[in-house]
């Protein structure tokens, strides 16, 4: 069995990752911990992967504190940069198991957004546009999306190695209308009520359209993918920091 402990266990992710854990034949609850909670009751007799949901302004220091008390970790919680991951390779340098390390984290859990996020990618140097909208429940405390940012930074990585140049946009007045520009690819954010998780991606030609669209009507949809990190960090897993569930899949 692998030994799960939850951080953010009370929250609409982290509840959700309770039950599947409780739920898999394979997986078995160790500690569910939420805000307020002492982190270094987790240690590796206790716990074979933890699994943090929690918001994005204290999940580093929630990494760096499981980094140091030598646990694996499987992170959902948006909000990371470069700068942060730089800090979470340097904790696991600094930490007790250096070279044994796995810390896997993913903007994205469901398969659908996996997937749409592979396949923009690879149309991206076939089209002179590319746009990304995101859509979310009205509760959801960061804009653009992780996926979104993941995305359009992806987009932009597959048309810079293309040799493209910029989007083609006339705009001269804005007011915000445009989106936040990432890596040159324009996103927008959308909130409202009845959403949970979805993200299209458009793209242009003259004279044709490409739409990739992914929708998670509902958050046990991210479950199978969480639950896959776990294992693939109880097994065969690099060690140090990967980024993304396309790694885990045969794509
Ligand atoms: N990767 C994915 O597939 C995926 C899917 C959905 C949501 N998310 C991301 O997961 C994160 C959580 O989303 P949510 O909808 O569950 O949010 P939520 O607000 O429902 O839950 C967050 C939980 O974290 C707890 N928390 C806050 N500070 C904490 C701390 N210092 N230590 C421990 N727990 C603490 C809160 O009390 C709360 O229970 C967000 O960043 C969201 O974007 C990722
Ligand atoms: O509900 C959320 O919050 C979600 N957050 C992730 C993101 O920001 O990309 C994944 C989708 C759901």
């Amino acid at each position: 069995m692998i030994k799960v402990s939850v951080v953010g266990a009370k929250g609409r992710m982290g509840s959700h990752v309770v039950e599947a854990v409780n739920n898999a034949s394979d997986t078995q609850l160790a500690l569910a911990l939420d805000a307020g909670d002492d982190l270094t009751q987790i240690t590796p007799d206790n716990t074979d992967v933890v699994v943090e949901f929690t918001v994005p302004s204290v999940s580093l220091n929630n990494v760096l504190t499981l980094i140091g008390q030598g646990v694996d970790v499987v992170v959902g919680t948006t909000g990371w940069t470069d700068e942060k991951l730089a800090q979470v390779k340097e904790a696991i340098a600094q930490g007790p198991k250096p070279d044994a390390q796995k810390v896997f984290i993913a903007p994205n859990f469901a398969i659908s957004a996996v997937l749409a996020d592979y396949f923009a990618v690879k149309a991206a140097k076939y089209f002179e546009s590319a746009e990304v909208i995101e859509l979310h429940h009205p509760t959801k405390v960061d804009a653009p999306s992780g996926t979104a940012i993941h995305t359009a930074r992806g987009i932009a990585e597959a048309r810079k190695s293309a040799g493209m140049s910029p989007v083609p946009d006339a705009t001269e007045t804005d007011g915000g209308s445009r989106g936040q520009v990432i890596d040159g690819i324009h996103v927008h954010a959308v909130r409202l009520r009845g959403l949970n998780a979805h993200e299209e991606v458009l793209f242009g030609n003259a004279g044709e359209q490409l739409t990739i669209r992914a929708d998670s009507f509902d958050r046990t949809s991210f479950m199978p993918g969480v639950l896959l990190a776990v294992r693939k960090l109880a097994g065969d897993a690099p060690t140090g920091v990967t980024v993304g569930l396309d790694h885990f899949l045969d794509l």
